[in-house]
């Protein structure tokens, strides 16, 4: 950033702390992506306003479009600062409906999560996909956004930002005409993402009206290929590359970018590993957009009633902070291929026939021996490697001697709170350190410190 650049930055955040909407708008029509930009400490012009209960620059903020989700060196997000500081009227501006919720549903906590992965930028759309003809006319539409994979990676360019502080990873947006000759080759898989959501969700009163604006809009799909990548990135005319095979690459993306990702990912992931009928073994041919295989075998059973072979798979997982019966320790552990020093809520996959909150306790009995009573639901999560949803649970422990599985995990411990603070909150990592905030473990933990600190 060059130090016009940072003086305008510092003005602009200045501005919001004081409250000067004018500036803060004028400033905004001079360099519109300043809105999210950060200063030295990490804090952005909603953060500073939310910090001196502003209302009304917030309110100009999320008018043009500010991320309320972003979050400082603390993982605290605006609407953290604004109920530590008790601005309770800006609570609600950042937390949305959550008027109409407390009329509603009573005592629900309303703390807005949003998990990463979780972001649905695009309409999905489904009742199109049966839709031929309309699938068609959108697969040549100049304005379609095609997004490619090879071996399920996604093709990305990187842009240096922030006085090369942070690289952002940014999905490449293709265009028909770059991948036409792709689309025709019979190992390509071709996914319709969706249509991309109105400015303005709640605009239209009737649904016949919705139905006719939602799909004039741009329509995104997937392209998976498994040929040679150097081929692939001919397709693209700017710099890029596919990002590599390690998951910790798919955090570095925007929330945007994530949430398109996990859809793609996962729907493409199932069409690697389902290539042929699970039930008699007999070929598959694609259909609904990439939401269905259906048998070739006119004799398959699969071809009578729902069969939930033909459709992608969703696996269940629960991710449970388990928490001590003093109240203030919890419980983490750590798997051996875990940098080291590094523990995370426990977790595992439910099994058939078995409820989320069964799942927790039997996980948190063969993973530590612990006991667990009460389970409660706090948010979910997409975790597309290659489909599991996480099921984010707090639960109370009933004992508290602590013996490992050690096929599992590598140590499990209880964790006072202080500790816990001090790594999430002050970054010091020197006893423990604790996964990164795009994983609802990060979220978790952070929901419980915020639950129990009067905030
Ligand atoms: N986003 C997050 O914060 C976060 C944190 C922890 C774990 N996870 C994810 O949750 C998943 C499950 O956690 P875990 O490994 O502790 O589970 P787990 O404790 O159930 O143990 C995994 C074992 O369960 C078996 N298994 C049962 N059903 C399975 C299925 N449908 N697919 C694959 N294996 C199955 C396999 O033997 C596997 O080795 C992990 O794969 C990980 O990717 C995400
Ligand atoms: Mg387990
Ligand atoms: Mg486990
Ligand atoms: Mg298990
Ligand atoms: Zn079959």
């Amino acid at each position: 950033m060059s130090s016009v650049e940072e003086e305008t930055l510092q003005r602009f955040l200045d501005a919001a702390a004081r409250g000067d909407v004018n500036h803060v708008t004028t400033l905004l029509s001079q360099v519109p992506l300043i809105i999210n930009q950060r200063g030295t400490n990490g804090w952005n012009a909603l953060m500073m306003a939310a910090r001196n209960g502003q209302y009304d620059v917030v309110e100009e903020l999320l008018k043009h479009g500010c991320d309320k989700f972003s979050v400082n060196s603390s993982s605290q997000t605006a609407h953290d600062i604004a109920k530590f500081w008790g601005h309770r009227h800006i609570c609600n501006l950042l937390g949305g409906a959550n008027d109409v919720c407390q009329r509603v549903l009573p005592g629900v906590d309303q703390t807005p999560q949003e998990n990463y992965f979780s972001r649905e930028t695009l309409e999905r759309l489904s009742e199109k996909r049966t839709d031929k003809s309309w699938m068609e006319d959108k697969e040549r539409d100049p304005r379609t956004v095609y997004l490619l994979f090879n071996n399920l990676s996604p093709m990305v360019g990187v842009s240096q930002r922030d006085q090369g502080e942070r690289v952002e990873t940014k999905l490449c947006r293709l265009k028909y005409e770059d991948v036409k000759n792709l689309l025709n080759k019979p190992t390509t898989v071709l996914i319709f993402l969706g249509v991309e959501k109105r400015k303005n969700p709640l605009s239209s009163s009737t649904s016949s009206q919705k139905e006719g604006t939602s799909c004039e809009l741009p329509a995104w799909f997937a392209v998976g290929s498994d040929e040679d990548a150097g081929e692939l990135l001919k397709c693209c005319s700017d710099k890029c590359c596919f990002l590599k095979k390690d998951h910790r690459e798919l955090l570095k993306l925007s929330e945007d970018d994530a949430g398109v990702v996990a859809q793609a990912r996962s729907v493409l992931a199932w069409h690697s590993r389902y290539s042929w009928c699970p039930t008699c073994g007999s070929g598959t041919r694609v259909e609904e957009g990439g939401y269905k295989r259906s048998c070739l075998n006119s004799e398959c059973r699969s071809q009578q009633g729902v069969h939930n072979t033909c459709y992608p798979r969703v696996d269940p997982v629960v991710i449970m902070l388990v928490i001590h019966p003093g109240g203030n320790q919890c419980l983490l552990g750590r798997k051996k291929i875990f940098p080291a020093g590094m523990f995370s809520c426990l977790a595992g996959f439910v099994e058939a026939g078995e409820c989320v909150e069964e799942a927790v306790r039997r996980e948190v009995e063969e993973e530590s021996g612990v006991k667990v009573g009460p389970v409660h639901y706090v948010s979910s999560q997409p975790w597309p490697l290659p489909s599991s949803l996480m099921i984010g649970c707090l639960a109370v422990a009933m004992t508290t001697s602590i013996t490992v599985d050690e096929n599992e995990i590598e140590d499990a411990q209880w964790f006072p709170r202080q500790q816990v603070m001090d790594s999430l909150l002050r970054g010091d990592r020197s006893k423990l350190s604790l996964p990164p905030r795009q994983t609802i473990a990060h979220q978790l933990i952070k929901h419980w410190i915020n639950m129990t600190s009067n905030l």
